[in-house]
């Protein structure tokens, strides 16, 4: 005779697919402009997959970034670990979760990036500080480079139509390397735009070798201080977070046509901010770089613009 599981908990009914694409949508406008706005420029269906994709990530932040980060321990984590391959094979455990177990079945997603940004936010639990450029590369691979990967399978590549599937020399390349780029460089404007909040909580994202370099010490950043060692300091990693744009830049011309408009403007959006921040003057410590509303705006078209011409 068939066997069923044992439920663990009692039935529960869930939010339909409609609603539950609905609530990420709410969640992905309320946590974050600059992403959400992006999402707009896409076909539907990418669009509600993003936010699905969004909410996961976001709900994995917040375990280690949240007001109940307190509370979370390995085994936190591990639960989550669980959850997730609950969704993946195709059971949803909550609300939330019934829009990502849709996303799952209709776009080739990976389980890999979700379980890299687990380990990611598992390594900002025991670590606040990052000896080399390299340790910390590692980190935003983890906690962003994935979200390029996850994001990845959703926009999709643009397949060469006059090749057929015996065609190996003609197989469409996966813009990887260019997504994580991106999510690098994300993350390491979100590190400098943040650099202020985060000494206040004891962390320290920025490379202690390059404080070194620069003869800067961890406490004159604990401190705040601002002066030229700072500015030099600042530049030299706003320099390498432009890098890391300009290298994924070249993988947004292999992405579906109808992705590369939106990819464009996140891109352009969040690179912003590292002009916010040299507009004031390296002080990240007693204000918070954004992009204005109206600069935003104007993004918009020349990320158009790029997504047809380059
Ligand atoms: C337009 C588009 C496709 C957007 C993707 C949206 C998405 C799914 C974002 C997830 C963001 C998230 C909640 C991640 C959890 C870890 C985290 C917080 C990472 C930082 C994000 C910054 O968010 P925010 O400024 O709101 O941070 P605060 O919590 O407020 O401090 C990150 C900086 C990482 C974001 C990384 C990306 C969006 C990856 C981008 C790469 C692609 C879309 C790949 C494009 C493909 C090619 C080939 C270039
Ligand atoms: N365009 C803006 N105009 C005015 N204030 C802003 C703007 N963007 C951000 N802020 C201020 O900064 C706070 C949060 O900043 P943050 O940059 O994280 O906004 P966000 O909505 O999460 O967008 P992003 O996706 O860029 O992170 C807001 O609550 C607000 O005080
Ligand atoms: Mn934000």
């Amino acid at each position: 005779m068939l066997q069923l599981p044992k439920p663990t908990q009692p039935p529960q009914i869930l939010a339909s697919v409609e609603e539950s694409y609905e609530r990420c949508r709410q969640i992905t406008q309320k946590y974050s402009k600059t992403f959400y706005l992006g999402t707009l420029l896409m076909p539907p269906e990418k669009r509600r997959a993003i936010w699905a994709i969004y909410v996961w990530c976001r709900r994995t932040d917040e375990l280690v970034d949240g007001p109940q980060a307190k509370y979370t321990t390995p085994e936190t984590l591990q639960k989550w670990h669980e959850h997730l391959e609950h969704l993946f094979k195709g059971h949803p455990v909550d609300d939330e979760d019934v829009a990502l177990v849709d996303t799952l079945q209709r776009f080739p997603v990976e389980i890999e990036p979700f379980e890299d940004m687990i380990a990611g936010q598992h390594m900002d639990l025991y670590r606040n500080r990052y000896e080399t450029f390299e340790d910390l590369k590692l980190y935003c691979y983890r906690v962003a480079g994935t979200v390029g990967l996850m994001s990845n399978a959703v926009l999709g590549i643009e397949e060469n139509p006059s090749a057929g599937p015996w065609d190996k020399e003609n197989e469409p390349y996966i813009p990887k390397e260019e997504a994580i780029a991106l999510g690098i460089a994300n993350q390491l404007t979100n590190i400098l735009r943040d650099v202020g909040e985060d000494a206040q909580r004891g962390r320290i994202y920025l490379p202690l070798e390059d404080l070194d370099r620069f003869n800067y010490t961890e406490t004159d950043l604990l401190k705040g201080v601002i002066d030229d060692r700072w500015r030099e300091l600042m530049r030299f990693e706003i320099q390498r977070a432009r890098q890391y744009y300009k290298d994924a830049e070249r993988g947004i011309r292999l992405l579906s046509k109808d992705s590369r408009w939106p990819v464009w403007a996140a891109l352009m959006l969040y690179q912003g901010i590292l002009n916010v921040i040299e507009a004031n003057d390296y002080d990240v410590f007693s204000q918070r770089a954004f992009v204005r509303t109206p600069k935003k705006m104007l993004y918009i078209p020349l990320a158009w613009l790029r997504s047809h011409v380059l």
